[in-house]
């Protein structure tokens, strides 16, 4: 069925491919024109002149054959190789606003400076976004010669740049970044206090490189700034879960005084990471002091040593103090200065007390805000649907320059894990012996560390990697297809970085790629495999894994289980029959289906919150640029005092109403020296006491309005500033409490994702309530 399916696909994006070929011979034709005569000059005005061709209202469509093709020569002119049709035709797929899929090595850095170019015609700036801050440097600056030469201007943001950097970078025609820079600012932007201190343009346009690495691997983490104090929990789980990232060189131990410390690696790290400039700065003074504890939290104090997992009373799970002198627990005592917090997050145990949430988003929807987003990536087929789903874009897989001559060899299943590791060092050993580079890719430092000691021992020279230093890895990775060369590396490192084989190399059967466990995901495997065989090279792949792999330990399929229990195999036994080895993937299918709703769960949950925060964040918007709100003001007083006559007055009946608190509460709204007159209360129903507030209200508003010093429109557009400020942030820990709840309300046989829609959208409404009476609160006091 599957097999059926795959090429019914496979044929409409062959079909959608071959409408591409007129388009392409239609640019290759005029490429070789502009090729003959094209001198430096005419690139920049020919730029100029589809720019105004766009600005009088030429569809962007029509000026693509043109405008490839001049790009096409001036990638010849600066690095002197000719674009293969493959590329323009993933150029094309981005600009058609999809996702292009092309195996590693197919050049598609340079597909991405099509469609950005084409795009940034408009006027409106391209972001090209990269997976980390080195690739967006990088590429920045290679393909800025392109853009220079085409007469568009380039700029890269990098995370210690000020706002004015960001603006004068973000004005240019494409600017490169990574993703949580670019979403941070987004945050920030809705933040300030002063337009000028916005960086962002409109969203238009956007390319992301790998983008099933960004889309789907980190969507997981929302991004999130913080405020303090308050009482949200994911703002702990957040830090630990990136202090986890981080690795042994970014932090420094000092075993005897149980200290630690960030290294200076580690301080760029964690800026990068929570998208502040300069970590050590009073204003980060807290940040800093949390991922501190956080890091004591996850290398000084250990389970069963420092503290234990107790469950209490009422069933919750809590951490409880070992006593390091007598070995006693020590019930109800807690780790002073947020170090117990610390491991609460680290645990995943319920944390008490700790800041609140301010600003907070999922990549996800960052990203729709564009009015157009497109990708690349290596591995894109295996997630076609969720693209389809979430982003409305379509995966097209666009073959190869070149056909791949890379050599899968089908996985080894070894029994344990020992086993394992003396295969692949067996491997490793016969290709070095031979000079046959090896890349081995691990799962973690702690694994990559165990093989360089066995390797150590063999006597076998290599390198280790583990994705932290983009740039140092980066000349590390390049070198990885050297005679001879044996570099293990977790699956995220180098990434980008092109792996040239050496001399010699391709004779020897080119680059041996060696897993030595499966992810959770086959996308990664295949990012893993793909790092060889790039352009047609000669290469080869072989995964080693184990049933005591975490994967499979987990999630191995239980029948092929009870049968090798059966077989009763020694510990040594390594086993390659297909229907052990198809085990693998259904396991690995099997996790990739609950991390797949794991992902839509919490875009289903987002979604809500992506609703109100835009409400909030254009009517705060609209308040910062000083729009004219003077006429809704009427409506908010208006509303305001309905509001609190429905609740002061219910029904016709007199003996219900409670007329002394309805004066009390608008007179806490609308604190008024004269007192509010309210006549003819014998025959008076709850639409005349309506109107009659209302009017004096008005009639006051107006009077003192017009005796007001000041800038009206200012001083209501700084009242719902500060009032919108103030009541999001309430709002947003509200939520977190809510949400926590929900997970309880599973047992009560209620959908909990209808109960939160359901709660959040009333909570919404008393916040826009609360938001419009705090400002005219502000409003009225100013006004007096
Ligand atoms: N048409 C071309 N002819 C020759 N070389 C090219 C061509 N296009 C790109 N290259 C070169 O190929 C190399 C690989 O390009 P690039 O890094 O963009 O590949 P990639 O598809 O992004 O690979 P990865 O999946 O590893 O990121 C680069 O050195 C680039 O300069």
């Amino acid at each position: 069925m599957i097999g059926v399916l795959q090429k019914v696909l496979g044929t409409v994006g062959d079909r959608r491919l071959a409408k591409y070929r007129p388009l392409i011979h239609r640019i290759n034709h005029l490429y070789e024109g502009y090729q003959k005569y094209f001198l430096e000059k005419d690139f920049s005005e020919k730029t100029g002149i589809l720019k105004e061709q766009i600005a009088n209202g030429y569809p962007l469509d029509k000026q693509l054959p043109e405008a490839f093709a001049i790009v096409k020569v001036a990638f010849y002119r600066i690095f002197g190789f000719e674009i293969h049709d493959v590329q323009l035709m993933g150029a094309i797929v981005l600009y058609e606003g999809c996702m292009a899929e092309m195996k590693t090595g197919e050049g598609k850095t340079a597909v991405a400076v099509f469609a950005a170019y084409l795009n940034a015609l408009s006027g409106e700036g391209v972001h090209i976004v990269t997976v980390n801050p080195y690739l967006a440097e990088r590429d920045s600056e290679e393909m800025g010669k392109v853009f220079q030469l085409l007469g568009m201007t380039v700029g890269c943001i990098k995370s210690n740049m000020s706002v004015q950097q960001r603006q004068a970078e973000y004005s240019c025609d494409i600017t490169y970044s990574t993703h949580y820079e670019l979403g941070f600012d987004y945050l920030r932007d809705n933040m300030v206090y002063q337009v000028g201190n916005r960086v962002h343009r409109k969203l238009s346009c956007v390319i992301i490189d790998e983008v099933d690495s960004i889309l789907i691997d980190e969507a997981r983490t929302p991004l999130l700034i913080s405020a303090e104090p308050g009482k949200g929990t994911d703002y702990l789980y957040f830090i630990d879960n990136k202090v986890k990232s981080l690795t042994s060189e970014d932090y420094q131990i000092a075993e005897s005084t149980k200290q630690i410390m960030l290294t200076e690696e580690g301080i760029d790290s964690c800026e990068r990471i929570f998208g502040v400039h300069n970590l050590m700065h009073i204003d980060h003074a807290s940040l800093y002091h949390k991922l501190l504890q956080a890091l004591r939290a996850n290398h000084i104090m250990h389970k069963d040593i420092d503290y234990v997992i107790e469950t209490n009373e009422q069933g919750v799970r809590e951490i409880v103090i070992v006593d390091q002198n007598t070995g006693r627990l020590m019930f109800g005592r807690r780790f002073v200065e947020g170090l117990h917090q610390a491991i609460e997050a680290k645990e995943g145990i319920g944390v008490q007390g700790q800041p609140a949430t301010q600003a907070t988003i999922t990549l996800q929807n960052y990203f729709r805000m564009y009015g157009k987003i497109a990708g690349m990536t290596g591995t894109g087929l295996e997630v076609r649907d969720e693209f389809r789903k979430i982003y409305g874009a379509d995966v097209i897989a666009i073959p190869t320059h070149k056909p791949v001559s890379r050599i899968d060899h089908p996985d080894l299943l070894c029994i344990t894990e020992e086993e394992k590791f003396k295969r692949v060092v067996q491997e490793i050993k016969h290709k070095f012996v031979r000079g046959q580079p090896v890349l081995v890719g691990s799962s973690n430092i702690k694994k990559s560390e165990l093989l360089s000691r066995m390797l150590t021992a063999e006597g076998i020279a290599h390198k280790v990697l583990n994705a932290k230093n983009y740039r140092e890895e980066a000349e590390v990775i390049r070198l990885a297809g050297q005679k001879g060369a044996v570099t293990i590396s977790t699956n995220m490192a180098g990434r980008g970085v092109d792996i040239l084989l050496g001399p010699g190399v391709a004779e020897l059967g080119g680059l041996h790629i060696i897993g030595t466990t499966r992810h959770e995901s086959l996308r990664i495997d295949n990012q893993l495999r793909g790092r060889s065989g790039r352009q047609g090279d000669v290469g080869s792949s072989h995964f080693i894994v184990s049933l005591e792999d975490e994967l499979l330990a987990n999630s191995y399929p239980d029948h092929l289980l009870d049968e090798l229990v059966d077989l009763d195999l020694a510990n040594d036994a390594a086993l390659d029959q297909p229907r052990y080895i198809r085990g693998i993937r259904s396991a690995q299918s099997s996790v990739e289906g609950e991390m797949y709703s794991h992902r839509e769960k919490l875009l289903m949950y987002d979604q809500i919150l992506n609703i109100q925060r835009n409400i909030i964040y254009s009517m705060r918007n609209d308040a910062l640029e000083g729009k004219d709100v003077s006429d809704e003001i009427h409506g908010m007083i208006r509303k305001a005092v309905k509001n609190e006559v429905v609740r002061c007055c219910p029904g016709e009946l007199q003996e219900d109403w409670n007329l002394v608190g309805l004066v009390v509460s608008l007179g806490r709204i609308f604190p008024y020296k004269q007192s509010l007159q309210l006549v003819g209360l014998q025959d008076i129903t709850p639409t005349s006491i309506l109107d009659m507030i209302q009017e004096q209200l008005l009639a006051y508003y107006e009077e003192k309005k017009g005796l007001y010093q000041g800038d009206v429109l200012e001083l209501i557009c700084r009242s719902l500033i500060i009032s919108i400020d103030k009541h999001w942030l309430i709002y947003m820990e509200a939520l977190e409490e809510v949400k926590e709840g929900m997970s309880f309300r599973v047992y009560a046989n209620v959908d909990p994702f209808i109960e939160y829609e359901r709660e959040t959208a009333r909570m919404f409404d008393e916040l826009l309530a609360s938001i419009e009476q705090e400002a005219l609160r502000v409003i009225w006091n100013q006004l007096e």
